[in-house]
């Protein structure tokens, strides 16, 4: 099965200060959960495969093709839809202005369709009219992630999507994730409950390093007695920071 997405030896920093160092990756078509706690890396890895932010060294290919230049990040660009964290909007612009907007600098074509679309995927089509600064923080969000999936990208980034959802929201999210089985879907999140109804894969990061990529069944197999956690898949996660894993 061939690589969407491939990270070689990838190094990120700020200024002097490492935050992602030897990290090697392979995504393949599914969605793939990426936890970690605060600063662990996970939203500098999101912008890295973005190509928003040039990797310090390493190597990053979106769908077979390396991004090495602005003119090869730019054609990446074209099959990633991206939900950075905090991302910015016109507060005067409509939500179909945004999501139309966004779609517009992605050359999208078919584009009234391809909006239509997407704002009624995540269920804001009777609103679509209203201006972004009307919304609910959870409106916001979802007019955010209208613009990452319209047009229905090969590689879909969403960084921390389900923040500011309410429980019913956040179960619409998951069925919406489920049905765009075109697309390989990163979702960085702290809610192991997000990864273990909707990925197909899990990767971990701490410090900027890799520390698990498998199943959530095989996250969940890490589980060890006393670690703090709800579920198995949240003490595997838990026995995963820790480097304390189940003996098999
Ligand atoms: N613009 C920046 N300048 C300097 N340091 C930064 C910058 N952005 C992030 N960092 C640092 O890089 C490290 C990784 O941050 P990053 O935001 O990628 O982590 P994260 O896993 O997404 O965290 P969170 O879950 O809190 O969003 C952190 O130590 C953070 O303080």
């Amino acid at each position: 099965m061939s690589s969407v997405v491939r990270v070689t030896n990838l190094e990120q920093s700020y200024r002097d200060r490492s935050v992602i160092s030897g990290l090697n990756l392979d995504i393949h078509l599914g969605t793939v959960g990426l936890l970690g706690p605060n600063g662990a890396g996970k939203t500098t890895l999101l912008r890295t495969l973005a190509t928003i932010a040039p990797p310090r060294s390493g190597k990053i290919e979106i769908l077979g093709e390396p991004v090495v230049s602005e003119s090869s990040a730019k054609n990446a660009r074209r099959n990633i839809g991206y939900l950075p964290q905090d991302f910015g909007y016109y507060p005067n612009f409509s939500v179909r202005d945004f999501v139309h907007y966004c779609a517009w600098l992605r050359e999208i074509p078919n584009i009234e369709e391809e909006v239509s679309r997407a704002i009624d995927l995540v269920g804001l089509s009777d609103c679509q009219k209203r201006k972004m600064k009307s919304l609910s923080g959870g409106m916001i969000r979802r007019a955010g992630i209208a613009t990452a999936i319209v047009g229905t990208p090969k590689l879909i980034l969403l960084d921390e999507p389900t923040v500011g959802l309410d429980p019913a929201q956040r179960l619409d999210f998951r069925n919406l994730i489920r049905n765009l089985d075109s697309s390989t879907v990163v979702i960085s999140t702290h809610l192991v409950e997000d990864v273990s109804t909707v990925c197909d894969a899990v990767m971990v990061m701490n410090q900027g390093k890799l520390l698990f990529h498998g199943t959530p069944e095989s996250l969940a197999g890490r589980a060890v007695e006393d670690m703090p956690g709800d579920s198995l898949m949240e003490r595997g996660y838990m026995a995963t920071l820790a480097g304390k894993e189940a003996i098999k």
